[in-house]
């Protein structure tokens, strides 16, 4: 019987396994079977004759028409677009809370008026101020109301009042990826491909915006109720001029060249691609430790090991994207994002379908109505909002 996720969020820096792992949509991918909430086949490698459903057709053809114009198609069939100009709160009925982040909550909430659901971030602006988070807020907000893409969570819009910032998103239903990899333990290679490729196509675009997202990890991938990629919490996100050096993100995921202040640009995208899609192939980070330290410590050693049965060709682009020098990091070459696409472990994503969502996703999320809020873990509600700010931090977002 398939069963909701249940989410346990993990906050950066201690990633660890969620203590409940309560629901199995699918039941580990050595060889057992998945439910029928998922179309992904068992047990699945790369020479699988019966390739699944979730496989890619193979094509040659590099099809011209734009690909801004297919994402913002793909874009416009899975968003429910909103009808107003303006949005405000006062038009909104806040539910639930269905995700606490470090410095605010995520609430589901639905129009009053024409019964639509969205997902309401409340960030209380004395803790942002606090916690020293102006900027990235800040960032955050620029950020992705530049961003439109099916692979991207969608702001619509920002609202405040005397203690807390708002931001009127895109309700994505299915979840954290981060739960259903745990669940599993691991992906089969062809749903690992799938949502690598997806990504790709993400990051691919989010480059091509002059941002750069810093902060790829399985807890910020989110479902949407078809099972696509949904990337979300672009706190650390930063828009480029040149190299940029604060360091962000989680252990696990740093680039090398984040570690020794050498600066770092989209590459540090690519490194962490690289360490997915060896999270989802194996279970587990390539570099790990007892804590930060020690985490570092191993990707400055960066020895890389794979287990036998880690499929090839995937290897293949895990090495290329774990690659220390960033010169030659794929990815980061005069080719960029179209030397990752064009590796063999990609041959048979056909880029066009899957970025006009005409590839069946390996997972389809349980979901009995548009407000589900099953695949997320349950929170206190918490009424008060936070602590009161003065006008000096109120000032900080005069123009939120
Ligand atoms: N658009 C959304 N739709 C559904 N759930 C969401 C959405 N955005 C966020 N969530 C849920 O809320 C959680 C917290 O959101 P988010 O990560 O954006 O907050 P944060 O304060 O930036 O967190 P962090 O401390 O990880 O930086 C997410 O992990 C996710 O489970």
């Amino acid at each position: 019987m398939p069963i909701s996720p249940s989410s346990s969020h993990v906050h950066a820096p201690n990633r660890s396994i969620p203590m409940v792992l309560l629901f199995c949509r699918f039941e580990s991918t050595e060889g057992t079977a998945m439910s029928s909430s998922t179309s992904a086949c068992s047990g699945e490698e790369e020479d699988c004759s019966n390739e699944c459903s979730a496989s890619f057709t193979f094509d040659t053809n590099n099809n011209n028409r734009r690909d801004e114009e297919l994402a913002e198609e793909a874009h416009l069939k899975l968003s429910i677009t909103p009808t107003y100009d303006k949005f405000s709160l006062e038009q909104l009925t806040r539910l639930v809370t269905i995700g606490k982040g470090t410095f605010g909550r995520v609430e589901l909430a639905r129009d009053k008026i024409n019964g639509a659901h969205y997902a309401l971030k409340v960030l209380n602006i004395k803790r942002v101020v606090d916690t020293r988070q102006v900027d990235h807020v800040h960032s955050e907000k620029k950020v992705l109301l530049k961003l439109k893409h099916p692979f991207i969570v969608r702001l619509y819009a920002c609202e405040k009042d005397n203690k807390c910032l708002y931001m009127i998103m895109e309700y994505v239903p299915g979840g954290e990826m981060f739960s259903y990899l745990r669940a599993s333990r691991t992906f089969t290679n062809s749903m690992a491909r799938f949502y690598a490729a997806e990504i790709a196509l993400a990051l691919e675009y989010i480059h091509s915006q002059g941002i750069v997202y810093r902060d790829l990890k399985p807890e910020n991938l989110m479902l949407s109720k078809d099972g696509h990629v949904k990337m979300a919490d672009f706190g650390f996100a930063k828009e480029l001029r040149d190299r940029t050096y604060t360091i962000c993100g989680t252990p696990d995921y740093l680039a090398p060249e984040s570690l020794s202040s050498k600066g770092h640009n989209k590459g540090v995208d690519w490194w962490a691609l690289g360490i997915l899609i060896y999270e989802m192939m194996v279970g587990k980070p390539p570099f790990r430790g007892k804590n930060t330290a020690e985490i570092y410590d191993a990707i400055l050693e960066h020895k890389l090991k794979f287990p036998r049965s880690f499929n090839l060709a995937a290897k293949d682009l895990v090495k290329k994207l774990l690659e220390v020098d960033r010169t030659q990091r794929l990815g980061c070459m005069k080719n960029g994002a179209q030397d990752v696409k064009e590796h063999k472990w990609f041959e048979k994503v056909n880029w066009e379908d899957l970025l006009a969502l005409r590839v069946e996703p390996p997972i389809i999320p349980t979901l009995y109505h548009p407000g589900d809020t099953g695949n997320f873990d349950e929170y206190e509600e918490d009424n008060g909002m936070g602590p009161v700010c003065g006008q000096r931090e109120r000032d900080l977002f005069a123009e939120w």
